[in-house]
């Protein structure tokens, strides 16, 4: 698939997660990119990339889905009727790339007709820094060519897999809104170090480097299991263990599955009231 033109609908915080990816990992992309955002404010964090890409005022949305062949939607679910009558009559070929969570294909396909080619990704924000992780579900009729391009686009930003589109909605609660989790538990440790008397950078640094270290052995022994490392480091009756029992004690397990359930319920909820069949 020829793609000359990339139009971004919505260039808020994905957007801009994209952006970031696309100038570090592959600045030529970028200059493909045009973007519309709606007030002053969102344009203002484009202002560093006008030399690069295209900016065009809130009346550009007609323009932009009539000039570009990759249309990429990332506004909110709330806003996507909006943005839809915005976007004027599209005119075959085309390929639109929903990142919008929890819209069905089915939904998407009633908004903008059965005649185009419909690609749900759901990216998460690491695409900034080339890990993100992307997972993509095709609406049938799709050419296995704009698969291949979308499955490109989203893998020079980090990793990009085919999901089949029931998982779409578990893996943006896992993935999609995971890097959120991450940097959770990264202020907690900052916090306790600044608890223990460290400085709010000194604790930053501590913070980053523990988990950077955690990632490396997760990549040296891949044979490990979980609880194999957590065993590595937990003396039975030492400190690590005393720390431990005490988070096991506040069920902070089963509160944080609990919680990822909750997320999922929430989608569902969301669904229902944009009336998406697909429930
Ligand atoms: N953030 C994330 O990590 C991820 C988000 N997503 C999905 O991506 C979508 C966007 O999320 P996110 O970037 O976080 O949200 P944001 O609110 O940060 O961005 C949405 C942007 O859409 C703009 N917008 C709304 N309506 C229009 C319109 N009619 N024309 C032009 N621009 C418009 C808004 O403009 P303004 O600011 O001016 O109101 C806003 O900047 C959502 O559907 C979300 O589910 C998917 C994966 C990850
Ligand atoms: O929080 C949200 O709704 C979006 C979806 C994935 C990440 N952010």
């Amino acid at each position: 698939m020829k793609v000359s033109s990339i139009g971004i609908f919505g260039g808020g915080r994905i957007a801009q997660a994209l952006a970031d990816g696309l100038a570090r990992m592959a600045p030529d992309e970028l200059e493909r990119v045009y973007v519309s955002a709606r007030s002053p404010v969102t344009l203002s964090h484009w202002e560093k990339w006008v030399d690069r890409s295209r900016l065009f005022s809130p009346a550009g949305n007609a323009v932009l889905a009539r000039r570009c062949d990759v249309l990429l939607l990332s506004v909110k679910p709330k806003d996507l009727p909006q943005l839809r009558a915005e976007m004027g009559e599209i005119v075959p070929p085309k390929l639109i790339v929903s990142l919008v969570a929890g819209r069905s294909l089915r939904f998407l396909e009633e908004l903008f007709g059965c005649d185009v080619s419909l690609v749900r990704a759901l990216p998460n924000v690491a695409v900034a820094v080339g890990k993100g992780l992307t997972a993509c579900a095709a609406g049938p009729g799709v050419e296995p060519s704009s698969l291949e391009w979308v499955l490109g686009f989203f893998g020079r930003l980090g990793r990009a897999i085919l999901l089949e589109e029931r998982l779409l909605d578990p893996f943006t609660v896992l993935a999609g809104c995971g890097p959120a989790y991450g940097f959770l538990f990264l202020s907690l440790l900052t916090e306790a170090g600044m608890a223990l008397g460290w400085d709010d950078s000194e604790s930053r640094a501590f913070a980053v480097s523990l988990l950077d270290g955690v990632v490396g052995l997760s990549e040296a022994y891949p044979s490990l299991g979980w609880e194999e490392f957590v065993q590595w480091v937990r003396s039975p009756e030492g400190v690590t263990d005393t720390v431990c029992r005490q988070l096991e004690r506040g069920r902070w397990r089963e509160s944080f599955l609990e919680a990822i359930q909750k997320g999922v319920e929430k989608l569902v909820q969301m669904q229902k009231e944009a009336g998406d069949r697909r429930v």
